[in-house]
């Protein structure tokens, strides 16, 4: 129980509730034990004739009152431990989405987001079933069987209360057998179940493709099969919840066969009363759910522990890349960006990605890379936004090695297209003003779309600037997102641009018309931009051309073309091909 340990603060800022619900349920507890005294005065009044009208209202008042005094105590004990655990819920998940925001992006190359996902709802789950219904059934049961058992051998005597129990330590043991085979099965459930959806959201999410290859009729057959699938896995699970209930019965039933073979003797035989019958078997009653609750508890324990255990993993796991103490905070920075002799090796990966890289950009000048794919042109603009940390050489920024600066302060200068152009499912606004956590003016907004010309792309959507993006709103083409992230990027004013492959979906025209509303903003700005097009590069004041991570080319357009080598090849080939389009 010591993985528990991690959510002490939690505790000892909510101990009082679980106090006040404990007591709650405590009290319950008492009244409920009292029910069946009451009904063994009746029985005894009715049988002595003692009984007048008066007597019986008492009666009926007494069952009102504990019947209310009930259901407000099981109405508070809810409140107070299993709404503490529902806070712990919302408590715990919190801290593991904040936990993993500052882990690098490794870590989530690493990890497949369906498990973390898993962890975010069925570990969280797990946890609260154990500290909620888990202390409720410990206090409970622990409680109700020992003042039965009082109650039961008071009432009665203990020879009748020890027949009664003979078989009530088996529903302990059946629980707890049966318990792990339901959620042993209960688990292949929701495998199968998350594979039913995963399938149906992939044929959805490539339904294009689907259609365009003829291929409905496969997935037709993909689906019908994990549908079965998910069919036979429930029907496995009603077939052992189905005999788990009629079997607890069953062993119960046992215990009240014998109680009314010997209790029902002792009556005839005048050693109890039939008031003291009725109550015995009431109490017997009242035990049958904390032996089950005693079965259960130990799986829900077990289970919340197991979870407990996989949460604190990921909450111990230290962020590969994070601040150094004293990191050096830049308000405003000039834009300089220096990489001095940088290798590097991707976490795992056997060759180096990148090696000896070498190049200066001078405030408000413009670099770029070029080079075939996979020649390591994404690598060096993630070394610099360090999202990896390199294994040799330097990275400058404004002068200062990145490492002595604070992630916040060096990303917040830089403005990132990134490849994928990932926009969120919102409106195109709020896609735009992405890096403002207060609402900026729309006139700002409006300003960013124009210059990455998609203002007037925007216009002809439905609600305009309001329009939602994504699954459940509008489809952008590729060119209308790849200029809005530029839009994104651009607000943020950074002293840093970069532009990652982001120009390769539009046409050339809209290409030219970008890199000129952009001039005035990069003329002060520096600039790196990635391409495999050397119409969007031949301004740049500086191209390196990557081969295998490594730099084979430098200089500007001019010169490069001069040099016959790599780049005036690619530049041959190219105008070649504009030469065929164009014809
Ligand atoms: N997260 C990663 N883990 C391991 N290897 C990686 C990772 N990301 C990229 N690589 C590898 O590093 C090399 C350089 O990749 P990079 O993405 O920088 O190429 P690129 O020149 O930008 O390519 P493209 O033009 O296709 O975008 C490639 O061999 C790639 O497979």
């Amino acid at each position: 129980m010591k993985v528990f340990l991690s959510l002490k603060n939690f505790f000892s800022k909510h101990k009082w509730n679980y106090l006040i619900g404990i007591i709650w349920l405590i009290i319950i507890d008492s009244v409920q034990l009292i029910v069946p005294q009451i009904f063994r005065n009746l029985t005894n009044d009715f049988e002595n004739n003692l009984l007048n009208s008066k007597g019986i209202t008492k009666y009926v008042c007494l069952i009102i009152l504990t019947g209310t005094v009930i259901a407000v105590g099981r109405f508070f004990w809810r409140i107070y431990i299993l709404g503490t655990s529902r806070e712990l819920e919302y408590y715990l998940r919190k801290k593991i989405f904040n936990h993993l925001l500052t882990l690098s992006p490794n870590y989530f190359n690493t990890h497949k987001t369906g498990d973390l996902m898993a962890h975010v709802t069925n570990d969280v789950n797990a946890v609260r079933m154990a500290i909620g219904q888990g202390t409720i059934m410990i206090v409970d049961s622990g409680f109700m069987i020992i003042l039965s058992l009082i109650m039961m051998i008071k009432t009665t005597n203990l020879r009748l209360t020890s027949i009664a129990l003979f078989t009530l330590p088996f529903i302990i043991i059946v629980v707890s057998k049966f318990g792990k085979i339901i959620h042993k099965r209960f688990k292949i459930v929701q495998e199968a179940f998350s594979d039913l959806t995963d399938t149906t959201q992939e044929s959805f999410s490539g339904i294009r493709v689907v259609k365009s290859f003829v291929q409905e009729e496969l997935e037709l057959e993909k689906f019908s099969k994990v549908n079965k699938d998910n069919l036979n896995k429930n029907i496995d699970l009603v077939k052992i919840s189905g005999t788990f209930h009629p079997f607890i019965q069953f062993i119960s039933s046992i215990s009240f066969l014998l109680v009314i073979f010997y209790g029902g003797k002792e009556v005839i035989l005048n050693k109890i009363s039939l008031g003291d019958f009725i109550a015995f078997n009431s109490y017997l009653g009242l035990l049958v759910w904390p032996m089950m609750a005693l079965g259960w508890v130990i799986n829900v324990l077990q289970r919340g522990a197991a979870s407990m255990d996989r949460i604190n993993s990921i909450l111990d796991e230290k962020p590969d890349i994070s601040d150094i103490e004293d990191a050096i905070k830049l308000n405003k920075s000039k834009g300089k960006v220096e990489f001095q002799e940088v290798s590097f090796k991707y976490p795992g990966a056997n060759n180096y990605a990148l090696r000896n890289i070498n190049f200066t950009i001078e405030q408000g000048k413009s670099l770029a890379i070029i080079g075939r794919t996979g020649s390591g042109k994404s690598t060096i603009v993630s070394l610099l936004l360090r999202l990896y940390d390199i294994d040799k050489g330097k990275i400058l920024f404004d002068d200062i090695d990145i490492k002595n600066l604070s992630l916040k302060s060096l990303r917040e200068n830089i403005g990132y297209v990134p490849q994928d152009n990932f926009l969120f499912s919102t409106t195109i606004e709020e896609n735009i003003a992405f890096s403002f956590e207060e609402s900026i003016s729309h006139d700002k907004v409006i300003h960013a779309a124009r210059l990455a010309e998609v203002y007037d792309n925007i216009l002809e959507f439905p609600n305009d600037f309001q329009t939602i993006l994504g699954e459940r709103g509008v489809t952008l083409s590729g060119g209308q997102k790849q200029r809005t992230s530029i839009a994104r990027a651009i607000i943020k004013e950074p002293s840093v641009l970069i532009l990652d492959d982001s120009l390769s979906s539009v046409d050339t025209q809209t290409e030219e018309k970008i890199l000129k509303n952009l001039k005035d903003f990069t003329d002060t700005r520096t600039t790196i931009i990635i391409s495999h097009r050397i119409s969007t590069v031949k301004n740049c004041d500086e191209i390196i051309f990557l081969v295998d991570g490594e730099i084979a080319e430098r200089g500007t357009h001019d010169f490069l073309i001069s040099l016959n080598g790599l780049y005036s090849d690619l530049y041959e080939k190219q105008l070649l091909e504009e030469k065929i389009v164009n014809d």
